[in-house]
Order: structure tokens, then C-alpha cells, then sequence
């Protein structure tokens, strides 16, 4: 099963198109980074691949089929501010168990505490909420995870925690991991395969990106 792309393009309103006819491909079990200029459209990109919102051209497939748009997502996102992504107004379990039931060998694997799931979001510290957001995106159904800056706010030992524990988990389950950010050090730790954005997709404000004539291809097999 494979995570994919094709000639994807967006823009909002009628402003300049952030990208047109770029391609990403995800396998099962692979781990590819995404790295590029603050405000070029990754997120973007992250969002449409989640299926957040849809392409204003070209499609998302998930095993030749389009992402379903009822039930739990098989491709999860997870942002870089935990806070924008939880309910204020509901306890941490709640928000744990939205999608499934995370059991204690989850819970333990990503550090998370028992006595948190009955706290407010606010209660938590970022590293705390993230690893909250991160085992509720872990369901069994999930394929494929994309995370966008998921740990840029955390400290190193931190950062190096829930990794390991991610890409354990990733790679007894084969998920295909997207990993968005502006640490090189991570992406050359963490992935298999890195691409530019430069590779991608030419900026908005050039003529190519403009007229969308550009025919850019984010190449993410691996070699
Ligand atoms: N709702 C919106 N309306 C208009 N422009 C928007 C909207 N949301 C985002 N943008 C613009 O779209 C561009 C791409 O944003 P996006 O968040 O995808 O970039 P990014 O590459 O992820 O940036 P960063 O690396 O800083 O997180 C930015 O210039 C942003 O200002």
C-alpha cells in the first residue's frame, strides 16, 4: 500500500499557487523527510496529504484509492503546537481515546503518565500534550504518519525519546513516515531519504509557479 500524490496543487483564494503538479509517493515502512524555506507550503502539502482539505488539482490515493472521508484516517497528521490540535473543553482521556483506545503498552512507550488523563490540555506541559497527540494518532488502522514539525518545540532528550518510540512503533507496523522540518540533523538521524522543497515545487512568487507550468515531482522512492 502506498501513500500517493499525484500533480497536486494549491492556493488560497486567488492568491499564487504555493505549488502545482507535485508528486509524492510514500511506501509502507518508508521514512522520507521534507525539508524547506519557512512559509513555502509544506504544511500545506502535509494537509492536503492527510486529507485535510483536497487538492485544487490532482489526488491523494491511499492503495489506488481516494482517502476515505468518514471514520478514522489511515494517513495521520501531527502538527507542531499540540495545543491547536486538542479541545481545551475536554480531559486529556478523552482526547487520547478520540480515535481509539491507546492500551498501557502505548501509553508506556510514549512516556505518557497515567495520572495525565484526567487533566485539562492546559494542565500538560507541550512535550506532555504532544505525546498525548501523538498515541492518539497511532491507531491500529493508521498507515501512514505524517509529522510536521511534531518535536521542533521540544528539548533534545526529549525529541530523542519520542522518536525512538515512533520509529519503533513505525517500523513493527510498517507504517510510511513523512517527517516535515527544518532540522537537518533530525532528518539525516531519523529518515531514509530526504528531499528538498526546491525539488518539489518552484516558489510562488516565480513566473512557473505563477502561470503553473511548473512540473515538479517530489521523488520519494527509495533508490
Ligand atoms: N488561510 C490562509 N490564507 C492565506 N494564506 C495562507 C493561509 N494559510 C497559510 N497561508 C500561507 O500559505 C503559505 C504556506 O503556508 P504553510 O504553513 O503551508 O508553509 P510551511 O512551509 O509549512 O511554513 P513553515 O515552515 O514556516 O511552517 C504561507 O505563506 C502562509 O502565509
Amino acid at each position: 500500500m502506498r501513500l500517493e500524490g499525484n500533480g497536486l496543487a494549491y492556493r488560497h483564494g486567488r492568491g499564487p499557487w504555493l505549488f502545482r503538479g507535485a508528486s509524492l509517493s510514500v511506501g509502507e515502512g518508508e521514512l522520507v523527510g521534507l525539508s524547506g524555506p519557512s512559509g513555502c507550503g509544506k504544511t500545506t502539502l502535509a494537509r492536503l496529504l492527510a486529507g485535510f482539505e483536497r487538492p485544487l488539482e490532482g489526488r491523494v490515493t491511499i492503495g489506488g484509492r481516494p482517502i476515505p472521508d468518514r471514520g478514522y484516517c489511515p494517513v495521520q497528521l501531527v502538527l507542531q503546537h499540540p495545543e491547536q490540535a486538542v479541545n481545551p473543553r475536554w480531559r486529556i482521556k478523552r482526547t487520547l481515546t478520540e480515535g481509539w483506545r491507546p492500551g498501557p503498552d502505548m501509553l508506556d512507550a510514549l512516556g505518557i503518565q497515567p495520572g495525565w488523563l484526567e487533566r485539562w490540555p492546559s494542565e500538560l506541559s507541550g512535550g506532555e500534550l504532544q505525546r498525548i497527540c501523538i498515541a492518539r494518532a497511532l491507531g491500529p488502522d493508521t498507515r501512514f504518519l505524517i509529522s510536521d514539525e511534531m518535536t521542533t518545540m521540544l528539548d533534545a532528550i526529549t525529541q530523542a525519546q519520542i522518536w525512538n518510540a515512533v520509529l519503533d512503533i513505525a517500523g513493527k507496523r510498517g507504517l510510511g513516515v513523512l517527517v516535515v522540518s527544518h532540522d537537518a540533523g533530525l532528518l539525516s538521524r531519523v529518515c531514509d531519504r530526504v528531499v528538498r522543497w526546491e525539488e518539489l515545487a518552484a516558489p510562488s512568487s516565480s513566473p512557473q509557479a505563477q502561470g503553473g507550468i511548473n512540473r515538479a515531482s517530489l521523488e520519494t522512492e527509495r533508490p
